[in-house]
């Protein structure tokens, strides 16, 4: 994608209203920088008259000759330049928190785009990338290239207007170095624009690389130092930054080349051009030739210099550009590809029942399906539970239950209403325990009401919701109860403690559908049970679906779901299960759980 295509797609990424305060903005800056270049011109012409008490003649203002109107205009042009220099820093005020405004509209929009990905592709992505594109990969956008793009504006406006005086003023000298000194540029642009993007590319890369390398050896943290592996995660991260430090000097090297090339071409220009002014007028004619490439050369230069290096800024971090705008535009296209009734209203809690029509589901499009033609139904208010052995396709039905998988063929229906139309509603429906309990460092009550402020929490509700996880008498007994802050990820609970959390949050939101996915697997056999009990009071109200190993946890459930290699293999109670699959009877004896007919 060019540079220009980029800032396009990063302005249509912007609110409304953005581009044309970039054009007003943009207008702004120039209009200074020219009125800057006037003034000091007016100067440079005043000020020899002034000390040589010559008269001076003016465009528009005429012939000035005496101390008094030369005083006058001395006078103007200094209020111009401090009015200019004020003007200057409002703009620039106006400007930066106008920018700032578009950093955190870009990396919001890019967050939000992140976080309607869907889930299965959602599960492909890496969180630490996705945090280091929010933030680092929008400030570079912003910064690397919205903002240079803008001052490039001004940089091309103030260099055609100093080209424009040269050329009123010396056409021929003038045409000669702009050729010159054009065609080297065009060259320098040409070679240094793809290297630039090239090592932006490889930072983008690498440091994505060492900050996901960092995650993941912080969260494995305690399996590395039990192996004695922590060098081997520091090594492979000190490669990684070197790789992307070694890049980011070979962009800020290429920074710099220009203005050296471009020097040493003015001082080549000055042997060539004195070279032909030699041959064709002798040593006159090379003086002459010299001096009239100097003065166009030594203003040109410094305007090609700093237009190469705003370029070079912007190609380096187009590639984070190009990743803000990539992942923007898939999910806007996604939008306009979902089907936007799913705002439809539930029917009443009895009539939940969760039907699978002959559901099949793959993960990747024409890969080996993780479900296959499952049809089952789960009647509002039952306790049912999917078992299987590992990889059975157990979470996979467990998520296409709370809509994060669509059915790649087969219908879904929640009381006859297709999953799809009541979306909303059936996800804020659900209670969800994960295998895994993701914590956040704030508050018990934060934590269980899942708010990241402090407003908005019903106190009376997180203690109820504690009582049924069997957690209360445990938070009461710490120091600062429901306010009490819980550490990183909950690194100040144990492993039982976190799960019952997980649970009370829940159930916080009195959910009419609660599904744990192996939501009990750390907690002891009696803390187990008085989850269970306290569940089984909530009410008939409250269909609960579990996928447990631990058979003794599904043993009362209603229906037993027995799945294998993607297939419901069987269903029923626990026992007709247990008679109609060997597999599971196998298990049902290694537990200790004889079929109740035997027992008595
Ligand atoms: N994100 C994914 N991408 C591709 N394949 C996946 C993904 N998640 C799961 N699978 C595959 O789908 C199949 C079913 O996995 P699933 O997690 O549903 O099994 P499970 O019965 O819940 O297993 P477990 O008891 O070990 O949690 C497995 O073969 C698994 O490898």
């Amino acid at each position: 994608m060019s540079i220009f295509a980029i800032v396009m797609r990063v302005l249509d990424a912007l609110p409304a209203g953005s581009k044309a305060f970039l054009v007003r903005y943009t207008v702004a800056t120039v209009s200074l920088a020219v009125l800057d270049v006037v003034a000091l011109g007016l100067l440079a012409v005043v000020l020899p008259g002034m000390i040589s008490g010559q008269p001076t003649h003016l465009p528009l203002v005429g012939s000035v000759s005496t101390m008094d109107q030369y005083l006058v205009i001395i006078a103007i042009i200094a209020l111009v330049i401090v009015l200019k220099s004020a003007l200057n820093v409002l703009v620039v005020r106006i400007g930066t928190s106008r920018f700032a405004a578009h950093e955190v509209a870009v990396g919001d929009k890019l967050l939000a785009a992140y976080l309607s990905t869907p889930w299965a592709e959602r599960v492909r992505m890496n969180s630490a990338d996705i945090v280091r594109s929010v933030d680092q990969g929008v400030n570079a956008t912003v910064y690397g290239v919205l903002i240079p793009a803008s001052s490039l504006v001004s940089e091309v406006v103030s260099s055609a207007a100093v080209i424009v005086v040269l050329l009123v003023a010396q056409p021929a000298t003038a045409v000669t170095t702009l050729v010159y000194l054009g065609l080297i540029a065009l060259l320098l642009s040409r070679v240094i624009a793809k290297r630039s993007v090239h090592h932006g590319r490889v930072n983008r890369e690498y440091s994505f690389r060492a900050s996901r390398l960092i995650t993941e050896a912080v969260a494995t943290l305690k399996e590395i130092t039990l192996r004695g592996a922590t060098s081997g995660v520091e090594t492979a991260v000190h490669e990684n930054r070197t790789i992307a430090s070694r890049a980011r000097a070979s962009v800020s090297f290429l920074s710099v080349v220009p203005r050296f090339v471009l020097e040493s071409a003015l001082i080549i220009g000055f042997a060539l051009v004195g070279g032909v002014g030699w041959m064709t007028g002798g040593l006159t004619g090379a003086i002459s030739a010299i001096a009239l490439f100097a003065v166009a050369g030594f203003r040109i230069v410094p305007s090609l210099t700093r237009f190469q290096a705003i370029l070079n800024q912007m190609h380096s971090n187009a590639p984070f550009a190009e990743l803000v705008i990539e992942e923007i535009h898939k999910s806007e296209t996604r939008k306009l590809e979902t089907p936007t009734a799913d705002t439809a209203e539930l029917p009443p809690r009895a009539e939940r029942t969760i039907s699978f029509d002959d559901v099949s589901f793959a993960y990747l499009p024409g890969g080996e399906p993780a479900l296959r033609d499952v049809s089952l139904e789960i009647p509002a208010g039952s306790h049912i539970a999917l078992v299987g052995a590992s990889g059975a396709g157990k979470s996979t039905a467990v998520d296409m239950v709370l809509g994060l998988l669509r059915p790649t063929s087969g219908e879904i229906t929640i009381g006859g209403r297709p999953l799809g139309s009541v979306l909303n509603a059936w996800r804020s429906s659900i209670g969800y325990v994960p295998q895994e309990v993701a914590l956040f460092d704030a508050t018990i009550a934060q934590n269980v009401a899942l708010n990241w402020g402090a407003d908005g929490i019903d106190e009376q509700r997180v203690l109820r919701a504690l009582d049924r996880a069997q957690l209360r008498p445990l938070v009461e007994a710490r120091e600062d109860g429901i306010e009490g802050r819980i550490g990183e990820r909950g690194m100040a609970l144990s492993g039982g403690q976190r799960q019952r959390l997980g649970i009370a949050r829940a159930l916080y939101n009195d959910p009419s559908v609660l599904v744990m996915d192996e939501a009990t697997s750390a907690l002891d056999t009696s803390t187990e049970a008085a989850i269970t009990e306290a569940i089984q009071e909530i009410g008939n109200e409250v269909t609960v679906i579990t996928v447990a190993h631990r058979l003794a946890t599904i043993r009362d459930a209603d229906i037993v779901f027995f799945f294998k290699a993607g297939r419901l293999e069987a269903h029923g109670a626990f026992d007709e299960v247990v008679s109609a699959v060997p597999d599971f009877a196998v298990q049902a004896a290694l537990a200790g759980l004889a079929p109740r007919s035997e027992q008595e």
